[in-house]
């Protein structure tokens, strides 16, 4: 999990599952039916008025209220005009007029969204002011004022129909873009001299796409139910052919021609539930939230290259350690295949004892860690293995059983401190809640205890800290701050990922001192996730080498350290051992010079 500062003047690439989704949306059953069904509504929309056999309006009175036949297809209305020919007109006009009011709608709300978001200020306060004030009106009063005021015309009132809908697109893109304009990615792309404009366009609207074409799929629907509405109630214009004129005219003679009302309520019933079906497919395939039943149905293999069995120094395994992992394989879906991260896996960590992981990025070492607490990230799957604490089966073990190891007798020391800490909630809060739902304690005790652990950690102020938000305190801080929460239950096993990679090299030393300190003290075991050979040197007992998903040596650190027999555990040496000087020779020359 290094954190790498890349630039990003080039977009970071997209996720695998985000790359097509189109195709994604096309395996989609409910994605499928819903884009079959719009197609062929919108084809009839373009072409409809164009094939159909009669003008809308054309009345025949031999014709009023006859039933299907060859040339009438679906009959004809009271006014004795074809009814098919009128709802294909009616397709078009009724599409059109949902689709102004949501075209106005996103093109007074995505860019105030943009703007305040990213910009904030007098505009974002003005911005907001407004849609809450938009928000407020009573929609359909204001669209009767507005019939009153400038007629019938479908036109006017569905583009001030959209005006009334822009705050539904304001508010959806203004959160996406307060979700991502702290982001360190924005920052880097400020500092490598990219416009806000080109910032936006790059890295802002790839956030607000898609909340945005789930509000329009939504929206769609909202319009084409609204103006179905108003013109039910006769406020449309009667000159246009509208599904809501129709299921009007249907309504008012349902007795005389029960069928009247069948096909134009079909229409917007079935539009609508095509909307709100391709709105819910969307949010599956962009929240992959349907992966969880589909990685069901691909079966995971070993890699067809399995591991070859670690270099073991000594005797590795214990008669009842505290942590058994074995055989442990991670896989993500990536493309709709897996991808093994982590192979064969398998350590144990005795009471009281300091297991390092080492390896080089990507080995595989924080997948192990999130795995031990259940946290692997959407995607991953243990697909092999089993880990045992303290003689509880981990993998396999209820959410319930889960909750109470972990955090209770399993804490965790992450990488980014400031990151982990909740911006919302005190140091204070966030220290004593852990303590009052785990351990039982009363608020004033887990108080006591939560500036107990503060001045343990070595913060000198624990009263201020106590009360201050992450915000307000520094990254070395932050760390010990997460070191007492991850002790605050007394756990008997701490996992560290790269507790000192954020730090600064005073406070790193700070903080390892304090990791060996409390763990003499409390005779926590802890596994230790490093790339540092000097952090597994300074705390560690045993050390498991990791490469490329798999550990290829492991034993005490004395054995490691003192006598490495795999090729790529001698490399990490040489590397950290190198007899190179500093710098090149004619760089010192010229700084001597
Ligand atoms: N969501 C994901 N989808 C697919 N592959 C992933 C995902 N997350 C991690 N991986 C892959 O898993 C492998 C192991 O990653 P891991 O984070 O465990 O590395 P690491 O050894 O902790 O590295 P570092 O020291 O840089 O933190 C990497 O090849 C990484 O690309």
């Amino acid at each position: 999990m290094t954190q790498q500062l890349v630039t990003l003047a080039q977009p970071a690439p997209a996720p695998a599952g985000r790359q097509s989704l189109r195709g994604r949306l096309l395996r989609n059953p409910l994605g499928i039916i819903a884009l079959v069904y719009l197609g062929m509504i919108t084809v009839i929309a373009l072409v409809g008025p164009l094939l159909a056999p009669f003008a809308p309006d054309e009345a025949s009175l031999q014709l009023v209220f006859a039933p299907h036949s060859a040339e009438n297809l679906l009959g004809a209305d009271s006014a004795g005009r074809d009814v098919f020919s009128r709802l294909l007109h009616a397709t078009s006009v009724s599409l059109a007029g949902a689709a102004l009011a949501v075209a106005v709608a996103a093109v007074i709300g995505i860019p105030a969204g943009l703007i305040a978001g990213y910009r904030g200020g007098w505009f974002d306060t003005v911005a907001a002011w407004l849609s809450g004030l938009i928000l407020s009106l009573p929609a359909i009063v204001v669209l009767l004022a507005v019939r009153a005021v400038v007629g019938p015309s479908l036109w006017i009132v569905m583009a001030i129909f959209g005006v009334i809908l822009s705050p539904s697109y304001y508010r959806v893109v203004f959160n996406a873009v307060r979700a991502v304009r702290e982001e360190l990615y924005i920052d880097a792309a400020k500092v490598s001299g990219l416009t806000d404009l080109r910032i936006i366009g790059r890295h802002i609207l790839s956030a607000v796409r898609a909340p945005a074409i789930l509000l329009t799929a939504g929206l769609l629907a909202v319009g084409i139910a609204i103006q179905a509405a108003l013109d039910f109630l006769g406020l449309g214009d009667p000159a246009l052919p509208t599904w809501g004129g129709m299921l009007s005219e249907g309504f008012y003679n349902i007795y005389r021609g029960p069928l009247l009302i069948l096909w134009p309520s079909l229409t917007i019933g079935l539009t609508c539930i095509a909307f709100t079906l391709l709105g819910t497919a969307l949010r599956d395939e962009l929240e992959m939230s349907g992966d969880r039943n589909k990685d069901r149905n691909i079966p995971w293999t070993p890699p067809s290259t399995r591991p070859e069995p670690p270099i073991r120094h000594g005797d590795s395994t214990q008669a009842d350690p505290l942590l058994r992992v074995d055989n442990l394989s991670v896989a993500y879906q990536v493309d709709g295949a897996w991808k093994t991260v982590v192979d064969d896996v398998s350590l144990h960590i005795a009471s009281g004892e300091v297991h390092a992981l080492v390896g080089e990025s990507g080995s595989g070492k924080t997948q192990t860690a999130w795995s031990i607490l259940g946290l692997l990230p959407q995607g991953g799957r243990i697909k092999a293995g089993t880990i045992t604490f303290d003689g509880t089966e981990l993998t396999t073990a209820r959410s319930r059983a889960l909750q109470e190891i972990r955090g209770r007798r399993i804490g965790y020391v992450p990488q980014e401190p400031l990151s982990n800490l909740d911006p919302s909630y005190t140091i204070g809060h966030q220290l004593i809640e852990p303590m009052r739902i785990l351990l039982g304690m009363d608020r004033k005790t887990a108080r006591d205890n939560a500036l107990h652990l503060l001045e343990r950690v070595g913060i000198t102020d624990p009263l201020r800290v106590y009360s201050a938000y992450p915000h307000q305190i520094s990254g070395g801080m932050a760390q010990r701050v997460l070191i007492a929460g991850a002790i605050s239950c007394k756990p008997q096993l701490i996992i560290a990922d790269e507790p000192t990679t954020a730090l600064d090299v005073t406070v790193q030393a700070e903080i390892l001192d304090l990791l060996r300190t409390l763990q003499r003290e409390d005779g926590v075991a802890m596994l230790l996730v490093t790339h540092n050979f000097g952090v597994v040197a300074d705390l560690a007992d045993r050390v498991s080498v990791m490469r490329s998903g798999s550990i290829v040596e492991t034993g005490t650190v004395v054995d490691v350290f003192g006598g490495a027999r795999h090729e790529y555990t001698k490399k990490l040496f040489a590397a950290l051992l190198d007899d190179a000087p500093a710098r090149p020779a004619w760089t010192q020359r010229e700084v001597t010079a």
